[in-house]
């Protein structure tokens, strides 16, 4: 008989290392029209204050990328960068973990607050962070010139504090 750690095969959250990078691009192609390649990342990654949370299966049951989050964080205030799972991972709680997991390191860093920008039509990712305490702090019309959607973005912020 399967133990269930072996049959579940855990999720784990890590800080991405460099050539974790690639594998990331990729991701992101899968997640958004207008994506960030590989040296889009790195140039990220080498940033003061930036770092990078991938959700992931072991190692002992076969690593596969799942999602990831970057996050930029300077003088207390702390940015989401972008987040995406795996299309066919999505609504099954990995954005939920990341999240999580950022805000935890965030909180133990003493950040103050954390910010995103988001499309209002983004109906998935408005869920998520309404649920982990985000609210509305303001609108940027015409801010996605690409968006399927309106266009507008919406900026949010979470209390860490
Ligand atoms: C700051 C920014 O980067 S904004 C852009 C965010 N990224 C994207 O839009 C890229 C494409 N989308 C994604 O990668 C993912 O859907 C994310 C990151 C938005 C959410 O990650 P997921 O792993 O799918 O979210 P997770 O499963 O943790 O769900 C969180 C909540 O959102 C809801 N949700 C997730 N997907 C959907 C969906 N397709 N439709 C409706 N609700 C959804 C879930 O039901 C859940 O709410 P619940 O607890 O009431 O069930």
């Amino acid at each position: 008989m399967k133990s269930w750690w072996t049959s579940e095969k855990p999720l784990m959250i890590e800080r991405a290392e460099k050539d974790d990078l690639p594998d990331l691009a990729k991701l992101h192609a899968e997640c958004f029209k207008q994506n960030w390649g590989t040296a889009e990342l790195t140039t990220m990654f080498e940033q003061k204050g930036v770092f990078i949370l991938i959700a992931r299966t072991s190692r002992v049951t076969g690593q596969a990328n799942l999602g990831f989050v970057v996050i930029r964080s300077v003088a207390g205030e702390a940015e989401v960068l972008t987040i995406a799972v795996s299309p066919k991972q999505q609504n099954r709680g990995i954005g939920r973990k990341l999240m999580e997991a950022a805000i935890f390191q965030l909180y133990s860093d003493r950040a103050e607050a954390l910010f995103l920008e988001v499309d209002d039509t983004n109906s998935a990712a408005l869920k998520l962070y309404k649920k982990l305490g985000f609210k509305q702090v303001g609108e940027r019309k015409a801010y996605y010139a690409t968006s399927e959607g309106s266009g507008t973005a919406l900026v949010m912020r979470c209390d860490l504090l």
